[in-house]
């Protein structure tokens, strides 16, 4: 691994050299009052093609917020440097770097309706009034609230407050848009839907983004590359499905929510000792399979039916399952085989 492309196997981690933004060898330290330092970021880099948008995915603590703040401006980098087309940002003031923020309460201002917030960084910018309007329009549209403009921000929902948030830092068209867990305040249907809307919205605008997010669903519903990052470092960069597909180390895997690892060897018909990861999509339930093991729990989840079953030497996994109303659901308890599909069980470098 080199600093600047964590996956060089990956093509997708690769950009076009001095665009966008680049972060390297990142460092962001706090210190208490004691004297003592603790390391937020330590080391990273990362790049930021223009128009693409890099979900930024990690446990609690990883230091998303903090390295998503020094890019922002509002935290000082120890050192490293982070630049943008190639011009270093050090000493760049946050509200000189062209750069929108958006936070999970949406920080909307509760004294102007709908229209005035989203109008609020035009009005910085000196935009003309006529042109604010129409500005203001196009984005609320975009965000699917056309008739929302005259709104008094207390009325409205969690979503529609989201909504004008996204639409308010869209509107002076930042060179980077920074989000901040925008959707984690919202219920979890309500999250899914808008993490798409939030997506389409991005991509119609063209906008270049960082989404940080813990959930890696999330994730996976908005960005064109992912960064996971744990411990202040970076763990891989990848485009969703190279990252589902091949987690480079079992951390990954199990962040993104594989739940057995075991050598190779283990499965039927396969041979080496690679480590492999197991986890929904791993297996399948088939009476003709090689694999044995007791179903632990079932659950019914839009559409599918969840079934965790403790595999003989291998131990639980979920099996993922479509459900059909004459189809008999297995039960806590009940015996069952299980065929693996090679395809869906990385192996771990
Ligand atoms: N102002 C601060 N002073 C001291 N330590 C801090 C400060 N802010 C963050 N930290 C520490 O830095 C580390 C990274 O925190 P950060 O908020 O960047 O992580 P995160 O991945 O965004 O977490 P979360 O998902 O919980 O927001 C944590 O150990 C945290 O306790």
């Amino acid at each position: 691994m080199t600093p600047q492309h964590p996956s060089p196997t990956d093509p997708s981690s690769t950009t076009s050299a001095g665009r966008g933004l680049a972060v390297r060898d990142l460092v962001v330290h706090y210190r208490d009052d004691d004297g003592t330092t603790a390391t937020a970021v330590d080391g990273l880099s990362l790049e930021v093609e223009p128009g693409e948008v890099l979900g930024l995915l990690g446990p609690s603590g990883s230091g998303k917020s903090s390295l998503l703040r020094a890019v922002a401006g509002l935290e000082p980098a120890s050192s490293g440097s982070i630049t943008w087309d190639g011009a270093d940002l050090a000493g760049v003031p946050v509200h000189r770097r062209g750069f929108g923020l958006m936070f999970q309460d949406g920080q909307l201002f509760p004294h102007r309706d709908v229209a005035a917030n989203v109008a609020f960084g035009l009005e910085m910018a000196g935009e003309p009034r006529a042109r604010r309007r129409e500005r203001v329009t196009e984005l609320l549209e975009l965000v699917g609230l056309g008739g929302f403009a005259d709104r008094a921000v207390s009325t409205l929902s969690g979503g529609e407050r989201q909504r004008v948030a996204l639409a308010r830092s869209l509107a002076p068209r930042p060179r980077l848009l920074l989000l901040d867990e925008p959707l984690s305040a919202l219920d979890r249907a309500l999250r899914e839907r808008l993490a798409a809307e939030v997506r389409e919205a991005l991509t119609t605008t063209g906008t270049t983004a960082v989404f940080v997010t813990h959930d890696h669903d999330e994730a996976f519903a908005v960005a064109d590359r992912i960064a996971v990052m744990d411990l202040g470092h970076l763990l891989q960069v990848a485009r969703p499905v190279d990252l589902w597909h091949r987690p480079a180390s079992q951390r990954v895997a199990e962040f993104l929510g594989y739940e057995a690892f075991v050598p190779a060897g283990v499965l039927p018909g396969v041979e080496d000792d690679a480590l492999v990861a197991l986890g929904p999509g791993s297996l399948r339930l088939d009476p003709a399979g090689d694999l044995r093991g007791t179903v632990r729990s079932a659950g019914f989840r839009r559409g599918v039916v969840e079934v965790v079953v403790e595999v003989e030497g291998i131990g639980p996994v979920t099996v993922v399952e479509p459900s059909a109303p004459d189809r008999a659901v297995v039960g806590p308890g009940e015996q069952v085989r299980l065929t693996v599909d090679v395809d869906a069980v990385p192996r771990l470098g």
